[in-house]
């Protein structure tokens, strides 16, 4: 790991000499960049990503030209909040990712400083690539490759004991402590949400939110004989597909958790599909999700109608994860817009799936 001093806060650290270092690591030959060109990424809300353009003077290891870097953001409170989150992303691509199939970007450096307020980590940029816009959602065909990709996530630590004990993240696996207290963060997450946006959410889906907030201690501490490692904020803003193929490259591990696979397998449903669609589909894309988990992972025990089930369970991670990420950051329109669409679409599944009725049959 580097240290404190070696990793850029600043766009204007990333320099060709860092990046040189940065890539060279412990390599016998070095990379050498003779200059690089720095833009911002993204909207930047809790770090803050570069797209880099590097010219190489020497590149033995084929190390591409375009490149993203990602830093910590420059605000010290943002930083000191989201920590945890950048642990996180670095231990996924330093210990995590050997270890799943689901395709992310190849990672040439990653560096954290002690405090965990300072990192720094260099990725291939993905061209050729598009996001999908969180608002207007996945089309049908991305959203088959993001349940595929889901299963080569969850599949390779299907209840690998390992897990219990993996902490670098602000969700590991939940006991009766954690369960509560976050439950008693999102009641209050959820009611801050609630002022905010309550108009335009309407009564009725205010009332699923709240009611979805307030089942979140007993909702985490359901089914615990299964579980795995999750994204946590698979949503289409954190995937890249191919503009042809469609195949599809995930982004942002900030919010890794353990707990039941299926949350994360909801969440994308219910955040990334319009409610039309995702009523037409989800089945058939719950199906493909645990076709892929049996026949590539060879998981055992796990029937159709269970993991249909654990689908319907959920879905309060649609309720969560989005309310968590809302109540406790700066407000602007977009943000606004962004959440109040996933919030409709989740209360709408939630309801039309009655979660709320899974947790209360099985405490
Ligand atoms: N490997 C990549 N290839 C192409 N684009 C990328 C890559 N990684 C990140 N991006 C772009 O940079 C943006 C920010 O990246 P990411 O979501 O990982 O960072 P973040 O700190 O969580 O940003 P934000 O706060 O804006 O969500 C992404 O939304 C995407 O547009």
């Amino acid at each position: 790991m580097s240290t404190d001093t070696a990793i850029p806060r600043s766009p204007d650290d990333i320099t060709a000499e860092w990046l040189s270092a940065a890539l060279t690591g412990d390599a016998p030959d070095p990379v050498r960049v003779d200059s690089v060109e720095v833009r911002p990424l993204g909207a930047g809300l809790t770090g803050s990503a570069y797209s880099v353009r590097a010219r190489y003077a020497a590149n033995p290891g084929g190390v591409p030209d375009h490149l993203v870097v990602k830093l910590a953001s420059e605000n010290h409170a943002i930083r000191e909040r989201v920590s945890l989150g950048y642990r996180s992303e670095i231990a996924f691509y330093a210990d995590v990712l050997d270890r799943v199939e689901i395709p992310t970007p190849a990672c040439f450096h990653r560096s954290i400083s002690d405090d965990g307020q300072t990192f720094a980590l260099v990725l291939a940029h993905m061209d050729g690539h598009e996001q999908s816009d969180q608002i207007d959602g996945c089309t049908n065909e991305q959203a088959v490759h993001a349940v595929r990709a889901l299963a080569a996530l969850h599949g390779p630590l299907w209840c690998d004991p390992s897990l219990t004990s993996f902490t670098s993240t602000a969700m590991p696996l939940a006991d009766e402590q954690t369960a509560y207290g976050l439950g008693e963060v999102t009641v209050m997450a959820a009611g801050i949400t609630v002022d905010r946006l309550g108009d335009v959410l309407g009564p009725a889906h205010t009332e699923v939110l709240r009611r979805s907030a307030a089942a979140v201690g007993p909702w985490l501490l359901s089914r615990p004989e299964r579980f795995a490692l999750l994204h946590s904020d698979y949503r289409s803003d954190n995937l890249l597909f191919h503009a042809e193929s469609s195949e599809v490259t995930v982004i942002d591990w900030q919010t890794l958790a353990v707990g039941l696979p299926a949350r994360d397998l909801a969440y994308f449903l219910a955040t990334s599909l319009v409610s039309e669609q995702r009523d037409a589909l989800d089945r058939r894309l719950v199906e493909e999700y645990h076709r892929v988990l049996v026949d590539e992972y060879g998981i055992t025990g796990y029937d159709v109608e269970t993991c249909w089930e654990d689908y319907r369970l959920g879905l309060l991670q649609a309720v969560l994860v989005p309310t968590l990420g809302y109540a406790f950051a700066d407000r602007t329109d977009r943000a606004d817009a962004i959440m109040s669409t996933m919030l409709i679409r989740a209360c709408e599944a939630i309801a039309r799936h009655d979660a709320l009725g899974l947790i209360d049959a099985r405490p």
